[in-house]
């Protein structure tokens, strides 16, 4: 086995020795580039391994996807809570936002992936500010991420120009970082913040570049009603008529769809990230449509959100979260069923975000999540599906590999007490910062 210093630093394949797929044990295999080359009893002729990881005691499962976050706020976690949602953005949330900084999204961003690594997440969508500072600590970090900045106009030209002007920037910048595992998005921010004009140019840039779209839809019932008086339509109509909804849209709660928009989402292509843990803290008072959605093939993929309204970024929880609030909301105990939502989390993220299938089969990017097989939460073991869904959260999770690299091994990261440090203190001076303009 290979020492854990070494672990990190060493490059080249790697061999997980015996561990647990799907209830059989397994070796797998992954080469040079970072892809699974062989499972099972080819995989130890398929390499020279360059790193060697027990899997003995461990289950592997593929790396878990979080489709919907804005990274940087775990700078504002617990900051504010307990509120209404429309009160919570415009009184607490975008105050304190005008005083980040570059850094400050850095230092977070960097906490952020610190936090979805320990908790076996690999790849996230983010949409926020300065993503190009996100950029350099997912690079840092080693994670995928789709990064988009949030396009908000208000309705105003000269906002627009500018937001324009920075959402080309951020393509242009991460492009030319030529990092595989990094890729931009547009991010209108949502029909209540952003013109149909700016609607508009943002799909059809995003059809010119060949990237997806990110964008929150109808969270709120409230902005289901604003929507219907001000422009006559449904959120989801609106953004189809600006050419919003496409397979590479991810379109963020979707709480309040009528079964028509499901259709529509359904035909569109379009992957609907479900965050129900925000959903149920903002209380927006509806749990999004999964049977509609599922009955029409829209994606449906789960996210957890920014850490002001979650307040964590741990995807075990948000599984768990979704599982039992469709049950309760949908009043069926059969709806979302424990190895539905692993899929959400695993095959359907990927999916949405383009990032190969999400599941751990040859010719897969080595995304690979080891849980500790001998927990308290997996003991005893009848359905790892079960294990995993209702009764493990992050924690359980030891070892994490993004493309054959390994971010995480036996509950290690790589300078995670100075990621913790860094944050906090950029958390406390943009709190200074806020008090002394007030
Ligand atoms: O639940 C939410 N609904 C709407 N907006 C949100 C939510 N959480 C965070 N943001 C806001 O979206 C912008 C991203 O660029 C940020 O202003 C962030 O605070
Ligand atoms: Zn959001």
């Amino acid at each position: 086995m290979t020492d854990l210093d070494d672990i990190f630093t060493a490059r080249g394949s790697v061999l997980i020795a015996g561990a647990s797929i799907n209830g059989s044990t397994a070796d797998i295999a992954i080469d040079e580039t970072g892809t699974i080359a062989a499972i099972g009893e080819d995989a130890r002729r398929a390499i020279d391994a360059d790193i060697v990881i027990d899997g003995s005691d461990r289950l592997a499962v593929p790396g878990l996807v979080n489709t919907h976050t804005h990274a940087a706020m775990t700078l504002l976690r617990g900051y504010a809570d307990d509120m209404l949602l429309q009160e919570w953005l415009s009184q607490k949330i975008w105050p304190l936002e005008a005083h980040l900084t570059g850094d400050d999204v850095y230092a977070g961003t960097k906490l952020a992936c610190l936090e979805m690594i320990k908790s076996g997440t690999v790849a996230f969508n983010d949409m926020y500010f300065f993503m190009d500072r996100a950029a350099a600590a997912v690079d840092d970090m080693g994670m995928r991420a789709t990064l988009a900045y949030g396009f908000i106009d208000l309705g105003m030209e000269e906002k627009r120009e500018a937001e324009i002007k920075a959402t080309e920037a951020l393509v242009d910048h991460i492009r030319s970082l030529n990092n595989p595992r990094i890729q931009a998005a547009v991010g209108p921010h949502s029909v209540y913040t952003v013109s149909p004009e700016g609607l508009s140019w943002c799909a059809e840039y995003a059809k010119e570049q060949g990237i997806g779209i990110h964008v929150h839809l109808s969270e709120t019932e409230k902005e289901v009603t604003d929507c219907v008086a001000q422009f006559g339509k449904r959120p989801t109509y609106l953004l189809d008529e600006y050419g919003c909804l496409t397979p590479r849209t991810v379109a963020a709660h979707c709480c309040w769809l009528d079964e028509a928009e499901c259709r529509l989402l359904g035909e569109r292509g379009v992957s609907a990230s479900h965050n129900p843990a925000s959903n149920m803290k903002l209380a927006v008072n509806r749990a999004m449509p999964y049977h509609w959605l599922k009955q029409y093939g829209a994606n449906v993929a789960l996210g957890t959100d920014g850490c002001s309204s979650n307040n964590n970024l741990d995807i075990f929880e948000e599984m768990k979260f979704a599982a039992l609030l469709q049950k309760f909301a949908w009043n069926s105990p059969t709806l979302l069923p424990a190895g539905e939502a692993v899929m959400m989390a695993t095959a359907a993220g990927a999916r949405a975000l383009g990032i190969g299938p999400g599941t751990l089969t040859v010719g897969a990017p080595a995304d690979i999540v080891l849980l500790d097989a001998r927990a308290v939460c997996n003991t005893p073991l009848y359905n790892p599906d079960s294990n995993i869904v209702y009764a493990c959260n992050g924690g359980a999770v030891m070892t994490v590999l993004c493309g054959g690299r390994v971010l995480m091994h036996e509950r290690t990261v790589p300078g995670e007490e100075e990621i913790i440090q860094e944050a906090a203190a950029a958390a406390r001076s943009l709190i200074e910062r806020a008090k002394n303009s007030a």
